[in-house]
């Protein structure tokens, strides 16, 4: 018996959203460029009766009930194997809370992960993938990493192939947003009702992943990550890649958080090659030439005092691994 395991997971950053209109389920098609960065999550899942959650590090204060996406992950598992048996999770986090950078997506991915292995169910990594989907648009990609395009709802997953090491300056706001809060901005700023039908303007209505307009184009055609990108991840070049930064979640957000406009202007004074808002934000993500020149810019960023707290990370970083695994002694 495993009376021990320790997994970690890495949070992301999207290089490239692509939002198309919601459909029936209220979810939004997507087009996008995940690269798992090096901000993780520790879950440390000991033998134990029931399911029990300790929080250390950021989010001290989120709920240790069923409502946190690593009992979630861990209930669900335990509902799909049909084992028998209970974990004591502690779980250490570095990434945002409601940041954008799918926290507690990682949470539930290292959790899934860790349970498999203390619990020994024996589940391949596939069938965790559809386990993690359950659970939300980004856990699957936080369980593969390195760098991945993301369609259907962010969680159907294709690697994509990446070169070189990507040196981030991140301003992480005191205070999250919520990721519904931001589709919904989306969908008011193009007109759009939360089951896609388009109130104004010509904007397609999606029935599945498939036929979904673009949302920031307002076309007929499908979210898609601009073949340019893929080939920048491929020039291992920064300046390259700085080129095709783009986020449709970024407007609502400025919307929700005007203040976000003066980080993105600190950034580019700072001398970052580029920056966007990560995902549903409020992170910024500040791209830079190497490490040297990340730290120049985080410390300019720092002294601008546009966020709670400025940090450097690289990417892409794997995802959630086993760290360690202590064994019973016989
Ligand atoms: C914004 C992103 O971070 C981009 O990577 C993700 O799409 C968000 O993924 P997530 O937080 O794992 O999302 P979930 O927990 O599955 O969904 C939270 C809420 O976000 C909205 N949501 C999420 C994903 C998606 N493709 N369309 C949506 O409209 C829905 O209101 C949903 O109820
Ligand atoms: N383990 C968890 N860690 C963080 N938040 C959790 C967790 N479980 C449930 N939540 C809830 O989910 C909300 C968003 O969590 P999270 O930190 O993953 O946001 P996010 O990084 O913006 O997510 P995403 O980028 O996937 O949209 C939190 O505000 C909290 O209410």
């Amino acid at each position: 018996m495993t009376p021990k395991v320790q997994v970690r997971a890495p949070g992301k950053i999207n290089l490239a959203l692509h939002v198309g209109p919601p459909r029936p389920d209220g979810y939004h098609p997507l087009a996008t460029l995940f690269q798992a960065v090096s901000l993780y999550e520790d879950v440390v899942a000991e033998a134990a009766d029931g399911v029990t959650l300790t929080i250390r590090g950021r989010g001290a204060d989120l709920p240790t009930d069923a409502s946190n996406l690593a009992v979630r992950a861990a209930q669900l598992l335990r509902e799909t194997s049909g084992v028998d048996r209970g974990v004591a999770l502690t779980l250490t986090k570095e990434v945002p809370v409601a940041g954008g950078m799918a926290g507690g997506s990682a949470d539930a991915a290292a959790t899934l992960l860790a349970c498999d292995q203390l619990w020994g169910t024996g589940l391949g990594r596939e069938e965790l993938a559809e386990l993690a989907a359950e659970l939300g648009a980004d856990v699957p990609f936080a369980l593969t990493g390195l760098s991945a395009m993301g369609t259907g709802r962010g969680d159907l997953l294709t690697p994509v192939m990446s070169r070189g090491t990507y040196h981030w300056v991140l301003a992480v706001q005191g205070e999250g947003l919520s990721t519904p809060a931001v589709f919904r901005a989306f969908d008011a700023m193009h007109g759009l009702s939360a089951d896609g039908a388009a109130r104004a303007g010509g904007v397609a209505a999606a029935d599945d992943a498939g036929s979904a307009g673009a949302g920031s184009a307002g076309g007929a055609e499908a979210p898609r990550v601009d073949p340019a990108l893929l080939s920048a991840l491929l020039s291992a070049d920064p300046l390259v890649l700085a080129r095709h930064l783009t986020n449709d979640l970024q407007e609502p957000a400025l919307e929700l958080r005007p203040e976000l406009g003066d980080v993105l202007a600190a950034a580019d004074r700072a001398g970052a090659l580029a920056a966007v808002v990560s995902g549903s934000g409020p992170t910024v993500a500040a791209l830079a030439l190497d490490a040297p020149h990340a730290a120049s810019v985080a410390g300019v960023m720092r002294a601008a005092e546009v966020a709670a707290e400025i940090l450097t990370v690289t990417g892409p970083v794997p995802g959630a691994r086993v760290l360690e695994r202590v064994h019973a002694r016989r």
